[in-house]
């Protein structure tokens, strides 16, 4: 803690921790500012956008000076993808999850005790923190004076109306209650949270208002084309071909699309050389994944395979390894020619944490379940900030076949045994799917506005700002939003709803309408909760 004082008055310089350690030219908009405040020693809520850099918010501040950064993650994968590009770059790092050897665990442990620890940062699951040994020995750590600040990542797991609640991070409430002579400082960052799962979060780990820093981007992505495509309305009535098979056949003409922009822009010799453009494709079963993969691979352009977690650990290694890099091939061992196309069929068993930058589009086959979930997918597109698309299917029967699902899942709970607190916690989490849900068919649905603004009001971005949140120039002013206040689009053209305008949507959506299912869902959660509340 002392060490801190000393360097809040000597002003780190962070372009040389940037440069040096993490060997990026720039920060991104609102990263310095993140990161000045994490290294003051405020408590920070950051919620941006997926691909922003969260992590490098709280990795930077951990190698200045001396001292360790205790990091909560929910996925050993998560946790590991980032503790190995640490260790890449020369970061004393280390990681304690369930696969640590108990050896390694006790040196681990040792170094963290012996009053001047080597490693800067320390990744965990949440449910370590539970556990009486480890809190113990953070205790001493603090004591000692070397525990600088706690960084949470994927934040909005704390809370039962999240989309991904885990129960173990509702007890990190415990770092502010044992660790607060003096407190230490937590930084708290999600991608995704609501407005209800914001409070829960800023509540329930007992953020300091007085000392607390709020930042954020939009949560809707400004380089990602938003587009929703109806399936089954009356021009898909087709006896001959069936309804998949249509839908194959309109993502083949989409991607034809692509291609041939992609040549008369550079040539078609010159695109061959290219390695192929990569895509992934979200199914919500497995044998969907292996037969999509199959067909689409039938075509001359396509590389596709499937990823599930079916598949044993080595082959899903592989897949993705050669999905993250495709080279350009000459010719095809199979007699193909060279792909433009390489596409992963995945379950959602491929997800978070997939830093590959140059995946052009993100497809969801049917509705995703969750809003939050599709806009964690979603953004697995076009991270190195060029264009890059997200096409949703939408289909009725396909709506009101996972809303039937998760309302059976809901009334399951419900007529379970157990004390009412316990079921009105399960409760609580199930009515948040099905909301969650709502608000998929409402982005999907809604025919009358931009999709980012849609995005960005599901999300409640409004509220954030009314907290006093600070965002990058871009979300307020600069070069990029004089552009956007001249044209006539909110996003630049870069939704269906911009792009068609109102009329064209609305006429491509055609008898894809809106029913009463909005307010048969509202009275239906609050029946649900009926008793609980
Ligand atoms: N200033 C920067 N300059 C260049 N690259 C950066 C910078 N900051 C972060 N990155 C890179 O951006 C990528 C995304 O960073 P990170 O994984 O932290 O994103 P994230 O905000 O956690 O996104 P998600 O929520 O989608 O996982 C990483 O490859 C990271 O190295």
């Amino acid at each position: 803690m002392a060490d801190r004082g000393r360097l809040l008055q000597r002003k780190p310089d962070l372009d040389f921790y940037l440069h040096r350690v993490f060997r990026k030219k720039y920060f991104r908009p609102l990263q310095r500012e993140v990161i000045t405040a994490v290294v003051e020693g405020h408590d920070v809520f950051l919620q941006a956008s997926t691909s922003f850099g969260k992590s490098l918010c709280f990795q930077l501040p951990a190698v200045i000076g001396t001292g360790l950064t205790i990091v909560i993650c929910p996925l050993l994968a998560l946790m590991m993808d980032q503790v190995n590009a640490l260790r890449a770059i020369g970061v004393p790092v280390q990681t304690i999850n369930s696969s640590t050897p108990l050896a390694e665990r006790h040196l681990i442990m040792g170094d963290m005790l012996s009053g001047h620890p080597r490693t800067r940062l320390l990744y965990v699951t949440p449910e370590l923190c539970q556990t009486d040994s480890f809190r113990r020995n953070l205790s001493t750590v603090h004591r000692q004076g070397q525990l600088n600040r706690i960084a949470i990542d994927e934040a909005h797991c704390i809370s039962e109306w999240g989309h991904d609640f885990r129960p173990a991070y509702q007890e990190l409430s415990w770092f502010r209650k044992n660790l607060n002579d003096p407190p230490v400082p937590i930084t708290a960052l999600t991608a995704t949270a609501t407005p209800r799962v914001r409070s829960d979060i800023l509540t329930i780990l007992g953020l300091n208002f007085t000392k607390l820093k709020l930042f954020n981007t939009p949560s809707a992505r400004p380089n990602i084309h938003y587009e929703v495509r109806y399936l089954g309305g009356d021009d898909d009535h087709d006896n001959a071909i069936s309804p998949e098979d249509l839908q194959v056949n309109d993502l083949l003409a989409w991607l034809k699309a692509i291609k041939c922009r992609r040549e008369a822009r550079i040539g078609a010799d010159a695109a061959a050389l290219l390695p192929p453009t990569s895509g992934i494709i979200y199914v919500g079963l497995r044998a969907t994944s292996e037969n999509l993969a199959s067909k689409l691979d039938c075509d001359e352009t396509i590389s596709a395979v499937a990823y599930h977690a079916g598949l044993t650990s080595q082959d899903r290694t592989r897949i993705q390894a050669m999905w993250t890099s495709p080279q350009p091939h000459p010719q095809e061992s199979n007699g193909k020619p060279p792909p433009a196309f390489s596409i992963i069929v995945a379950t959602n068993a491929f997800g978070m944490g997939i830093d590959n930058p140059h995946v052009r589009f993100v497809v969801h086959w049917t509705p995703p379940r969750s809003f939050e979930g599709f806009v964690q997918e979603s953004g697995r597109a076009g991270r190195d900030s060029r264009a890059a698309a997200s096409l949703v299917y939408y289909n009725i029967q396909e709506r009101d076949r996972i809303y039937e699902r998760m309302s059976r899942d809901a009334e399951n709970v419900r007529n379970r045994g157990g004390s009412k607190p316990y079921i009105a916690g399960l409760l609580k989490n199930q009515v948040a799917r099905l909301e969650s849900f709502q608000k998929v068919i409402r982005y999907c649905e809604t025919a009358t506005k931009c999709r980012h603004d849609l995005i960005k009001d599901l999300f409640g971005d409004f509220e954030l700002k009314e907290m006093g949140s600070q965002q990058p120039p871009s979300a307020h002013g600069g070069a990029k939003a004089d552009r956007l206040m001249s044209s006539a689009s909110p996003c630049d053209f870069a939704c269906d709803f911009c792009k068609e305008g109102r009329s064209g949507l609305a006429k491509r959506k055609g008898t894809v309408a809106p029913d009463a299912l909005h307010e048969f869902m509202r009275d239906h959660m609050n029946q649900l909760y009926e008793g609980y509340a």
